[in-house]
């Protein structure tokens, strides 16, 4: 038997719990901050900075530090197993400041070595729209456009896809990110690259650090 202060293990009552807990110490923690910076500098928590511009209401959930795990697949690699933070921040104006850095792990959860870098701005428009342009360290530039499909998860496809004399062959991607299990953030991507089609390269799952 269980009474209302003892939830039963895997319960909804659990989860928000463990949500709750979790809150407690991410609501104190932020980006690194200049204090002498003359402008209003990004803040990953919407309880310090600057206001969340309106037109940034859509992406609101997203504001905040993340780090979990995920796996790399493709048919011309072998899969592998990594880590990730990623930064969504503003400064009050109406884009978001993103970023992400991703790390191989083996089996027993030791890093590797670093991977993939990316940096981009989310730029939600009055229409619904999302634009979003990402550069990644690899030597190609991208701009997606979507939307959220509820209020807790954003659809995005390339429409554009650039790249230097010297990157790799990548044609495209599309990205589906969505909140789970009271506030956890996972994503999958798909991408064309090196001749072959859309297909799944990268999904993970990752938890609220910071916000
Ligand atoms: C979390 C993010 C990502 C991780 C952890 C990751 C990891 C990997 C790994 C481990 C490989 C195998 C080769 C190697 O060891 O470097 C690989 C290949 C590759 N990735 Fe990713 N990747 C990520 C995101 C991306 C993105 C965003 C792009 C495109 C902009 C991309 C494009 C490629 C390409 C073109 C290859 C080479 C495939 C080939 O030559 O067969 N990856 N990735």
């Amino acid at each position: 038997m269980t009474t209302p202060d003892q939830p039963v293990p895997g319960s909804g009552d659990e989860a928000v719990r463990v949500a709750a807990e979790r809150a407690n110490t991410t609501r104190e923690r932020n980006l690194p901050q200049w204090p002498d910076l003359p402008i209003d500098g990004d803040t990953a928590n919407l309880r310090e900075g600057p206001n969340l511009h309106d037109a940034l209401l859509p992406l609101l959930p997203l504001i905040g530090v993340w780090r979990g795990e995920g796996e790399v697949v493709y048919p011309t690699i072998s899969d592998q197993h990594f880590g990730q933070q990623i930064v969504f921040a503003h400064d009050g104006r109406p884009f978001v400041y993103y970023e992400s850095r991703a790390w191989l792990l083996d089996a027993d959860g030791k890093v590797i070595r670093p991977a993939a870098r990316e940096m981009g701005w989310w730029r939600p428009q009055p229409d619904g729209t999302i634009e979003l342009l990402l550069t990644h360290a690899t030597g190609v530039i991208e701009i997606f456009y979507g939307e959220s499909r509820t209020q807790t998860s954003w659809e995005l496809a390339t429409d554009v896809t650039m790249r230097t004399a010297s990157a790799k062959e990548v044609n495209g991607a599309k990205r589906l990110y969505g909140l789970v299990n009271n506030g956890d953030l996972a994503y999958v991507e798909e991408r064309a690259m090196v001749g072959q089609p859309l297909q799944p390269h990268t999904s993970a799952y990752l938890r609220r650090v910071a916000g």
